[in-house]
């Protein structure tokens, strides 16, 4: 039974760990490890290899460690063998462009940081020691695995939620000089490069590891009441096995924006002290945490992401791992604009125009699903019919310089937007969100290749314009879709696939140009549905509460509340939504997305 009040968001879903796996914290997890170590070495000195993502807080790893080991030596490898930065940089200059925004995907490994000489020299050090030792830093693996001998091997990870919070804080790139650097700038790093070679290194330690380490809860940017904790390998991998096979929820993160508002703060408890929340990411598994639980209530956070490469077919289904790799492809957030102001007017670059430009196999193709509306709720979408390209392109330059704000109304549509209207927009459509919206956004995951072609002449929350791409847009715009086109295929493609008893299925979108499926159900007691093989990920758009059950008692009964979206995998097969027993409302309406194509019963 839920633990949270009827119908409220759940902000720290859990995901249960196997009944005999244990969270270990402070000096005992290091001890844990210390005695793997030893147990592996036999006649030889033990050595533990800390192998910590990119912005773990080192100095407090080591500080921790040496408290708890105090006879073993800490070697820092990163400071032992990485290159300087100025040679990572000029390696990376064409990935981190000068672009505030935007860089070139990264296919690197971890080497390239590295001197391999001064690994080898390491290596052979390590070799000879006579005492324990252990191996910090990122990429420490790479010493280690020169070695012939066995080592216990330790992954500190981080979240990627954890490090932006701690870059906005001041903190560096890896090894980099730029504490006081745009955020902008940082993130860029980290998204193209550091994070995609870390991603790749990590995921070749998953089958060996021996201990994670919860890095997001050493010197984390806001309290959060945790201490760090430790799980076996072991743990790790059957943990992130039972979590493919059972509905579960990502950790959400809510963040502000120049034109945040009120819904959420009210309608899913949030700190009413925060001058306003613009984003709820809450299905982004590149980005988001998962908590899992052990059967005490302990708990350790771990990226999510370390699902979707640890699982990818069972989470992603055999066809969609097949199309997308192990890359989670649909994204669900919200934004709320209740009391703030409207987005920036933008587009997103087309598939051809991403792949070419950003490295990125497929692009930000997105929908606005209304979760709520004010009265004067409205939803810019597609040109005006006739409208003059270069009149339109030259207003929007002088409005970027200061000369006169953009008159939007002039060019672009604003259609009245409704509680559970859906607005479809494939790549290369101009729109935006009105102020007084509550949106579900059901997308392609890409969310950073936003053209911003007029932000309404405001600044950003650092006082600074946020950045304006015009030229990318202008590459990017498809100008047929004016007022007719976009009303015949973008607004409300509400269509009726079955309807019995109390039970409607509704397919709402996406356009035909997109790649995602969205059924809606609306239903009183309960609807049956089926992965057929591929993820779905939900949210309830209307009711208190329901319950996920299995037809083969598969998993334990899941419960979600107003507004929550949550991921079945592929795995799962057959499931049912259900009121529960305490649920109050009369009806249910649930929004599912999926890969078109991907499905058991499609050909
Ligand atoms: O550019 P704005 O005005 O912040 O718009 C909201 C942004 O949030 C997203 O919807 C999701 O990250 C982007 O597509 C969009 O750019």
């Amino acid at each position: 039974m839920s633990t949270v009040p009827l119908g409220q968001y759940e902000k720290q879903p859990t995901v249960p760990l196997p009944a005999d796996a244990r969270v270990l914290t402070g000096a005992s997890a290091w001890a844990a490890a210390a005695d793997a170590a030893a147990a592996k070495a036999g006649e030889r000195a033990p050595l533990i290899v800390v192998d910590a993502y990119p912005g773990a807080d080192l100095p407090l790893l080591a500080k921790a460690i040496a408290g708890a080991l105090p006879d073993w030596r800490i070697v820092d490898v990163e400071d032992a063998a990485a290159l300087p930065i100025a040679h990572i940089d000029a390696r990376f200059a064409d990935n981190l462009t000068e672009d505030r925004v935007f860089g070139v995907l990264s296919h690197a490994t971890v080497d390239a940081f590295y001197d391999a000489e001064r690994l080898d020299k390491l290596a052979v050090e390590v070799d000879g020691a006579t005492g324990p030792t252990v191996l910090l830093g990122w990429g420490a693996d790479l010493v280690a695995r020169r070695l012939a001998h066995p080592y216990a091997l330790v992954l500190a990870d981080m979240a990627r939620w954890e490090l932006q919070l701690r870059q906005r804080a001041g903190a560096t790139n890896w090894r980099a000089e730029n504490p006081d650097e745009d955020q902008l700038r940082k993130y860029k790093r980290g998204f193209f490069v550091e994070w995609r070679v870390a991603d790749r290194h990590k995921t070749t330690l998953f089958d060996r590891l021996d201990f994670v380490l919860d890095a997001n809860a050493i010197g984390s940017a806001e309290p959060t009441g945790r201490t760090a904790g430790m799980i076996t390998g072991e743990a790790f991998r059957a943990g992130l096995r039972d979590a493919a096979r059972a509905p579960l929820r990502v950790v959400p993160f809510f963040d502000p924006g120049v034109w945040g508002g009120q819904w959420m703060k009210q309608r899913l408890d949030l700190d009413p002290g925060k001058p306003n929340y613009a984003w709820c990411f809450d299905c982004v598994p590149e980005e988001n945490s998962l908590l899992l639980e052990d059967a005490e209530g302990a708990v350790v956070e771990i990226p999510s992401l370390d699902l979707v490469l640890a699982q990818p077919e069972a989470l992603l289904g055999e066809r969609t791992y097949a199309r997308f790799g192990a890359e989670f492809p649909i994204r669900f957030d919200f934004l709320d604009t209740m009391e703030g102001g409207n987005l920036s007017l933008q587009v997103h670059p087309l598939t051809d125009y991403i792949q070419r430009t950003f490295g990125m196999h497929y692009t930000q193709d997105e929908s606005y699903y209304m979760l709520d509306a004010g009265d004067d709720a409205v939803v810019y979408l597609g040109t005006k019919d006739g409208v003059d390209r270069d009149a339109m392109l030259a207003d929007l330059r002088a409005a970027e310089t200061g000369e006169r704000p953009f008159p939007a109304e002039r060019y672009v549509n604003a259609f009245p937007a409704k509680k559970h209207d859906h607005f479809l927009i494939p790549a290369g459509t101009i729109h935006s969100s009105g102020a007084n919206s509550m949106v579900l956004e059901i997308s392609a995951t890409p969310f950073i290749f936003t053209f911003k072609l007029w932000d309404w002449g405001r600044l950003g929350l650092d006082g600074v314009p946020r950045p304006v791409h015009i030229d990318h847009g202008e590459r990017n715009l498809v100008w047929k879709r004016d007022t007719a086109w976009t009303e015949a295929n973008l607004v409300n493609r509400v269509e009726t696939i079955t309807s019995e008893g109390d039970v409607v299925e509704e397919r709402t979108g996406l356009h035909e140009l997109e790649f995602i499926e969205v059924r809606r159900h609306w239903f009183a007691e309960e609807v049956t549905h089926d992965t057929e093989g591929t993820v779905n990920v939900l949210n309830l758009v209307e009711g208190d509460e329901v319950e996920i059950t299995s037809p083969t008692g598969a998993f334990a009964p899941y419960t979600i509340h107003y507004a929550e979206t949550f991921i079945v995998p592929a795995a799962v097969g057959p499931y049912v939504i259900r009121r529960t027993a305490r649920s109050r409302s009369e009806r249910f309406g649930t929004v599912k997305a999926s890969v078109r194509g991907t499905r058991t019963s499609e050909a």
